[in-house]
């Protein structure tokens, strides 16, 4: 076994161990760094990557690599990151890998299928059939047999026998085939001087090169897409090579998003999504591994993509919540971004109408360069926001648009104009209750109420996914017809708007909906009245014709005492009321409230997000959370109560004792109790000159835990409560 030349090989898995480990490279194998090869563990052959290579048979006895997978290996700047993220987000190394192998298909090269062309060469014996299927292989062009056999209307053996008699010539292609090149000279908009200055001044920061960061923030509407546009031409102009990752909410991946890129571009970007099936993936993956797409428009999950040469990195619409990912590896997929494109030397834009408070510092404090986008092009305004009163204004008994917002609605779609009805509910209501016995409809082995959905007939829970056909009789007290429904969801409204406007066309558009991408269409067509819609229907669409926004309910989310409620709320309100007016006739927003005072729908109103941005700053500072200070969450999960509770005391016990960390709880969370899983939770705040992961690694080495309790350490909490 051991002769001179062999030498070892540490191989990290993409599984939960503690580290990578070594192994023996059989003579005659010549392995590189992130090399793909399969190796023993266990009893199984399980793909792994080279992390590490060292000289010589070393003492003990080890295992030998079995094979090479092939593949391009993956990048030093992949490698770093995973290593980076480890340390960062306190997992073990192989659990980050986990996310970055998401294809083991794109290890080997594309699968190919043979097509057909006719070759100009007479075919012998000519029969029908096979004068059928020239003439359908000359009206098709390069096709496969089986499409040419049903043009033709004959068996596929036919157009076999044509080719073997040279009257066909055959073409083996790729089914995964490369992207398409993107030009960055075809034709875009023309830019209004903002634009151009704004698109000016990222172009600059693309030419110095290197790590760089940019906060692009430009109000709803001002164009901030055909500016960070300029920035990844410049990049494709510069850097022959180069790649770029363009990351959206997932649900902004949308046809109308996709086809303004290839209208600028000239051609469709790669695309990455958790949605995404094995074809999609595989070939994204291949491609950026091997460094031939240029382009990734991607959800959260792009980040981990084993890029080659990255130069830029967009975060759009940054603020957004679903950046954050909270099952499974919590992390917060903004944050990642700003690390990778340090890794990579890469440049970063962040962009966004309502930035983040953490985004925001950096750039106060010069750390982003801080790019504004005042005003809307051309002859669009921003909406007009106003409030309206439900204390003074109410709504009907058992209805939910007061009288103010119908008389607003009348005037809008007589006016030809379009409205949106925005409440961030999915269903019908909210919650559903005994008249008799006031028993409240729970999930099973989860503290949540059941939500109706009339449409469906159901009560599902928005937890867990279960659901019921409405009962006919209490299941407390067997009253008979006494359930309630309490509160309005989306479906509910929308009712409503039906019975005040009959002629009206009206779409629902949550999450729920069947066709969303259908309902964005006919929206911006002009096809529907009325839209009644989530949040889902409030990001970043540009519907031309919506005039009208009415916000059901704009206290939502003001509630609870998370510090992060009014950021969160402000931000949903200016997107929202952001969709009013972005083409040529201005908008209007309005918002019902109990509560008109509160700062965050006062700032709204005043349009002085900065003074709203300020007093939230100082409340932050003050009580140093984020981005003044770090918080992390540790979260204890169990079937048992006691079990949970015990772990989580103990957890806490040996937390190590330092200044400038407080530890709070352990208490229950929100959700303390979800499909029969007891929860409990750590919140840890430290100051912002503490290591917070390595506090934690420390603190998590010191206690362990059974192996029936899930441990869940997240370093970027979103919610602080
Ligand atoms: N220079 C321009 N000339 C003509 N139309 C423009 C120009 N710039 C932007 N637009 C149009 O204005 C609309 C808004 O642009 P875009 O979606 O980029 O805004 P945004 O800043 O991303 O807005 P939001 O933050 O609300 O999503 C789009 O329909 C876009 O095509
Ligand atoms: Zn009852």
């Amino acid at each position: 076994m051991s002769s001179e030349s062999s030498s070892r090989a540490s191989i990290l898995f993409p599984l939960p161990l503690p580290e990578a480990f070594d192994y023996l490279v059989p003579e005659g194998l010549e392995l590189g760094l992130g090399d793909h090869v399969l190796a023993p563990l266990g009893k199984r052959m399980v793909h792994g990557v080279v992390w590490g290579l060292k000289p010589g048979p070393g003492e003990r006895a080890l295992k030998s690599v079995e094979a090479p997978m092939g593949g391009a290996p993956l990048p030093a700047g992949t490698r770093q990151f995973v290593d980076w993220l480890a340390r960062y987000l306190v997992q073990p190394p192989g659990v980050i890998l986990r996310s970055v192998l998401r294809s083991a298909e794109a290890l080997k090269p594309s699968p190919t299928e043979t097509l057909y062309q006719v070759s100009g060469t007479e075919a012998p014996r000519m029969t029908a059939a096979r004068a059928a299927v020239l003439d359908a292989a000359l009206a098709l062009g390069e096709a496969s047999a089986a499409d040419i056999a049903r043009e033709a209307g004959v068996g596929a053996g036919v157009v076999k026998g044509l080719a073997t008699a040279g009257a066909l010539t055959t073409i083996s292609r790729p089914i995964d085939p490369p992207y398409g090149i993107p030009d960055p000279e075809a034709e875009g908009l023309s830019l209004t001087m903002l634009q151009a200055e704004a698109g000016g001044v990222l172009r600059r920061l693309v030419r110095a090169g290197g790590f760089q960061a940019a906060l692009l923030d430009g109000v709803t509407g001002s164009g901030k897409t055909e500016v960070y546009f300029e920035a990844i031409a410049e990049v494709l102009r510069r850097h022959p090579d180069g790649q770029i990752l363009i990351m959206l909410p997932e649900i902004a991946l949308t046809a109308a998003v996709l086809s303004r890129f290839e209208a600028r571009f000239g051609c469709a970007p790669a695309i990455w999504h958790s949605a995404a099936g094995p074809k999609v993936r595989r070939r994204c993956w291949r491609e950026v591994a091997e460094g031939r797409a240029r382009i990734v428009v991607g959800a959260r999950s792009a980040l981990f993509l084993p890029f080659t040469n990255l130069k830029l990195i967009i975060v759009d619409e940054e603020h957004d919540p679903t950046y954050k990912q909270d099952e499974g590896l919590p992390y917060q997929g903004r944050d990642l971004a700003v690390l990778r494109a340090k890794i990579e030397g890469a440049m970063i834009v962040l962009a966004s109408a309502t930035p983040s408070l953490e985004s925001l510092t950096n750039a106060q404090a010069g750390r982003y360069v801080h790019v504004r986008l005042p005003a809307r092009p051309g002859s669009a305004v921003l909406p007009q926001v106003d409030t309206i009163d439900l204390r003074e204004h109410p709504p009907e008994a058992g209805r939910w648009i007061s009288p103010p917002l119908i008389a607003a609605m009348v005037e809008t779609l007589q006016a030809g104009e379009q409205v949106l009805l925005y409440l961030n509910r999915r269903g019908y209501a909210p919650l559903v209750l005994c008249r008799a016995c006031g028993h409240r409809m729970t999930s099973p082995d989860t503290q949540s109420y059941l939500v109706e959905h009339r449409y469906t007939g159901r009560l599902v829970c928005h937890v867990t996914g279960f659901s019921m056909p409405r009962p006919k009789f209490c299941p407390e007290c067997q009253a008979e017809d006494s359930l309630t429904s309490v509160g309005p969801g989306v479906e509910r409204v929308a009712e409503e708007a039906k019975h005040l406007f009959p002629d009206a066309k009206i779409e629902i558009y949550s999450s729920d909906s069947a066709s969303g991408a259908d309902l964005v269409d006919r929206m911006e067509r002009g096809e529907i009245d009325i839209l009644v819609g989530t949040q889902i229907a409030a990001k970043g669409h540009n519907f031309p014709n919506l005039t009208l926004v009415g916000v059901i309910d704009a206290d939502l989310g003001l509630a609870g005492g998370d510090p992060r409620a009014g950021e969160r709320t402000f931000q949903t309100l200016v997107q929202v009321a952001g969709r009013a007016g972005r083409a040529e006739r201005p908008g209007r927003a309005l918002l019902q409230t109990h509560q008109p005072e509160h700062e965050a729908i006062q700032a709204l109103i005043a349009g002085d997000r900065d003074a709203f941005l300020e007093t939230e700053m100082m409340a932050r500072e003050a009580l140093g959370l984020p981005p003044f200070g770090r918080m992390a969450a540790i979260s204890f999960q169990a079937r048992d109560v006691q079990a949970v509770e015990a772990a989580a005391g103990r957890y806490a016990a040996a937390a190590p004792l330092t200044d400038g960390v407080e530890i709070w709880g352990p208490a229950e969370p929100p959700r303390a109790l979800v499909r029969g899983w007891h929860r409990r939770r750590i919140l840890v705040r430290a100051d912002k000159a503490i290591d917070i992961s390595a506090y934690l690694r420390a603190w998590k080495s010191r206690v362990k835990i059974p192996p029936s309790i899930r441990v869940t350490i997240d370093v970027d909490p979103y919610s602080f409560m």
